[in-house]
């Protein structure tokens, strides 16, 4: 089975929650951070949040600047939660966003679809033009890796470039074009590729397009919780909620911080804001 029609079935048994293990140190409470190195302190809080999420989540996310950021102690800590996830049989995507010329990449791919750092779906930035794309392809056709490229981001500056005209249509639709050619090179099961596109939910203008014009591409959904995105953009995106995974990263992370009692019980209140994440989306089914 190819890892996009994995990540397919864990949706429909799952549900479409990623939970985005954004791990940074100041989110730990300051008891679980007693007489641990950095390192263990991260692992902990992670292993935590994913024992108690796991049923109810297709994949893990890991933002790879928030490990990058405690040095080789961070990195131990990335390196220890992808095989934690690897041996829970649970997925998981490197949030990398790489970018560069073809031998660099090359290593990239390396990098983070083997060794201490592999995980089954990375993401990318496509601006450098696919030949900095190209050598993940040996990976994709295998199989067993995926990516998630950089579309239509989420933050206000998206609009910067991305959106710009050329040739009467906006950037990214010649970027996702591109893409999409490769993409149909793989298709599996699914009726989804190995070419995944990251489409934030904060730009109600697009959505629609956006999924009609990208059938067989599965979406990375970030920008709901903290960033405040619309649940109906979120659910128009998902194509009947199986074609793509929902990002939560801090509204699940620190969760417990809005209860007295949240220290001691991290993993359920991260728990709760799954099911509310979902809850909040699948409420547009009736509009
Ligand atoms: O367009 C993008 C691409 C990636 N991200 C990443 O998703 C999460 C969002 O975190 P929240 O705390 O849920 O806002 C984070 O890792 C970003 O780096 C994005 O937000 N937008």
């Amino acid at each position: 089975m190819q890892i996009i029609d994995r990540l397919y079935k864990e949706v429909e048994e799952k549900g479409f929650a990623c939970v985005g293990l954004d791990t940074s140190f100041d989110y730990i409470p300051e008891k679980n951070k007693e007489s641990k190195s950095i390192h263990e302190a991260i692992f902990d809080f992670n292993k935590e949040i994913i024992d108690a999420t796991f049923d109810i989540t297709a994949i893990y996310k890991l933002q790879i600047a928030y490990y990058e950021s405690y040095g080789i102690e961070g990195m131990l800590a990335y390196r220890d939660t992808l095989a934690y996830l690897k041996e829970k049989d649970l997925l998981s995507i490197g949030d990398i966003k790489r970018s560069d010329i073809a031998a660099s990449a090359s290593q990239y791919a390396k990098a983070h679809f083997e060794g201490d750092f592999e995980t089954d779906f990375i993401t990318l930035n496509p601006y450098m033009g696919m030949d900095s794309i190209e050598p993940y392809e040996e990976y994709l056709a295998s199989g067993k890796k995926g990516v998630f490229v950089l579309l239509r981001t989420s933050n206000p500056g998206a609009n910067d470039f991305e959106v710009l005209k050329t040739d009467g249509e906006e950037l990214f639709f010649k970027v996702g074009d591109k893409l999409q050619e490769l993409n149909e090179k793989y298709v599996g099961e699914s009726g989804y590729g190995p070419v995944g596109f990251v489409v934030g939910a904060t730009h109600t203008k697009e959505v629609e397009e956006i999924r009609k014009r990208y059938k067989n591409n599965f979406f990375l959904i970030p920008g709901f919780g903290a960033q405040g995105a619309d649940s109906l953009n979120v659910h128009k995106l998902l194509n009947d909620n199986n074609g793509g995974v929902v990002n939560n990263s801090r509204g699940v992370l620190k969760a417990y911080m809005n209860y007295e009692d949240g220290a001691d019980n991290i993993g359920k209140y991260a728990r709760e804001a799954v099911l509310k994440t979902r809850e909040d989306i699948l409420k547009n089914e009736d509009l």
